[in-house]
């Protein structure tokens, strides 16, 4: 019998994997931890490194736990389960250092204790696939399974709200019933505060035969289902048509916002409103201040600034998020001090930003590509000469990133470029359970 190589785990991967170097290659290994000797079998080989799975765990990790979702490991949802919770935060917290330093070149003068929230059931936001399958018993609802495109075979999931779990199975059969079995792809779920829509996507029309099965579905279950045909504007509601609209409330700031099933809003509503106050703190709005928000999306960011007195732009590349962010702001009576202009931030020139005028601030929350036009719009700190230049970007950055490589990246340009010191980073556990990392970064000029 053929023995298996050993491997020694340094570290944890983007994607949660451990990471090992043996025979001068670098192997990535599906399901083993830090510090643990496994031994493993590739299934992918190059020439300087090689992909594998775990197959025996010779020395566990202290920190190895089993996991609760009984689908772990074969639905690709989530990654570290097998990691214990506070040991899923510190590799986070590793992982935004590392590439830090080795993308972006800077350290943070302090790292913040990372900001926590519920393990489970946290998910607000999903898109299940849907996949008529008969060899597979039926219809499966799920994500996808791990490295693949397949639908997961799933009856239940952790990390959505029970709820939404435990309308896994309803929905399977559901989708059975209806005329449109094999044209429906995809189930959008968002839980609001006071209402849960299921947006079915439906590639041909629904038949009179199908309303019974929906509309007993919503009534049973106390969810609203909205169908979309095509592109985002053919979002609509199917059953009830008089369902209370999806908002969510930051309590702290008398807040409330509503948005569209379809809309972009965060995750993770119990954690966002401690990302908030953590941005708060660092950005410190006063009321004499002008200060912008870039990648505003609804205003999540931008109304709690305006709450403070501060007057605020905030700039946003959708058209619906914009004018939900304009809504937003009249209902909670900050019209006056808030402007949203539609925009693409990618796009961004130090000609363009000088005409938005100064600001004393800025909060960026970009989505994974960062925010490299924005930044690389600010001037230079000295000129080729190495001479200094005159400053007149923002005296401090918050950042909010879920991606470390690219706020790394952005990090480097605003410390080595542009003569702003990174004061304090830390992680945001925004995505429990996933390799997902969302951090939080503090700028000061000078
Ligand atoms: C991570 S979300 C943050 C939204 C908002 N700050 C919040 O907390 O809900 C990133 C936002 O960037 C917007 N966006 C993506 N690409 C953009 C671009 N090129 N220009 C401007 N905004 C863009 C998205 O529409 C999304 O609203
Ligand atoms: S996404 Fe849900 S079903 Fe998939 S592994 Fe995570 S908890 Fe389990």
């Amino acid at each position: 019998m053929q023995t298996l190589p050993i491997a020694q785990i340094e570290s944890l991967d983007q994607e949660g994997r451990g990471v090992a170097h043996v025979d001068g290659k670098t192997i990535f290994i599906d399901g083993a931890l830090i510090g643990e000797t496994v031994t493993f079998k590739s299934h992918r080989s190059k020439k300087s490194y090689e992909v594998a799975n775990v197959v025996d765990v010779l020395t566990p990790s202290g920190l190895r736990t089993k996991p609760k979702c009984k689908h772990f490991g074969m639905c690709g949802g989530c990654a570290l389960q097998h990691l214990d919770f506070s040991g899923q935060v510190a590799a986070k917290q590793r992982l935004l250092e590392a590439d830090m330093w080795h993308i972006g070149r800077v350290r943070p003068e302090t790292m913040m204790p990372p900001i926590y929230g519920p393990a489970w059931g946290y998910r607000h936001k999903a898109r299940l696939r849907v996949r008529h399958v008969p060899k597979k018993g039926g219809v499966l609802v799920g994500f996808n399974e791990k490295a693949s495109s397949y639908v997961a075979h799933m009856d239940s999931c952790e990390v959505l709200p029970p709820k939404i779990s435990a309308l896994i199975v309803p929905l399977q059969q559901l989708v059975a019933k209806l005329s449109v079995i094999n044209q429906l792809p995809q189930i959008e779920v968002a839980v609001g505060e006071h209402a849960t829509v299921l947006v079915l996507r439906i590639l041909e029309a629904l038949q009179p035969q199908d309303t019974p099965h929906l509309k007993a579905f919503a009534d049973e279950h106390g969810v609203q289902i909205w169908t979309q045909s095509k592109g985002p504007d053919t979002v609509k509601p199917f059953y009830p048509l008089d369902g209370p609209g999806l908002s969510y409330s930051l309590p702290e700031y008398e807040l409330t916002y509503p948005f569209k099933p379809t809309e972009f809003t965060q995750v993770n509503p119990h954690i966002n409103r401690v990302m908030l106050r953590r941005a708060m703190q660092l950005l410190d709005p006063q009321k004499n201040e002008r200060i912008a928000d870039f990648f505003c999306g609804l205003g999540n960011f931008t109304l709690p600034i305006a709450r403070s007195g501060a007057s605020v732009l905030g700039m946003e590349g959708s058209a619906s998020l914009v004018a939900r962010a304009v809504e937003s702001a009249a209902l909670n009576g900050l019209a006056g001090q808030v402007e949203f202009r539609e925009a693409d931030l990618f796009k961004m020139t130090p000609e363009l930003l000088q005409t938005l005028g100064s600001f004393d601030k800025w909060l960026i929350d970009p989505p994974r590509d960062g925010a490299l036009d924005l930044v690389k719009s600010l001037p230079d700190a000295v000129n080729e000469e190495g001479v200094p230049q005159a400053l007149w970007g923002p005296e401090r950055i918050v950042y909010v990133s879920c991606n470390p490589s690219t706020l790394a990246r952005d990090a480097g340009v605003l410390v080595n470029l542009k003569g702003y010191r990174l004061r304090a980073a830390g992680v945001i556990n925004m995505f429990p359970h996933t390799a997902h990392v969302e951090s939080i970064a503090w700028f000061e000029r000078g």
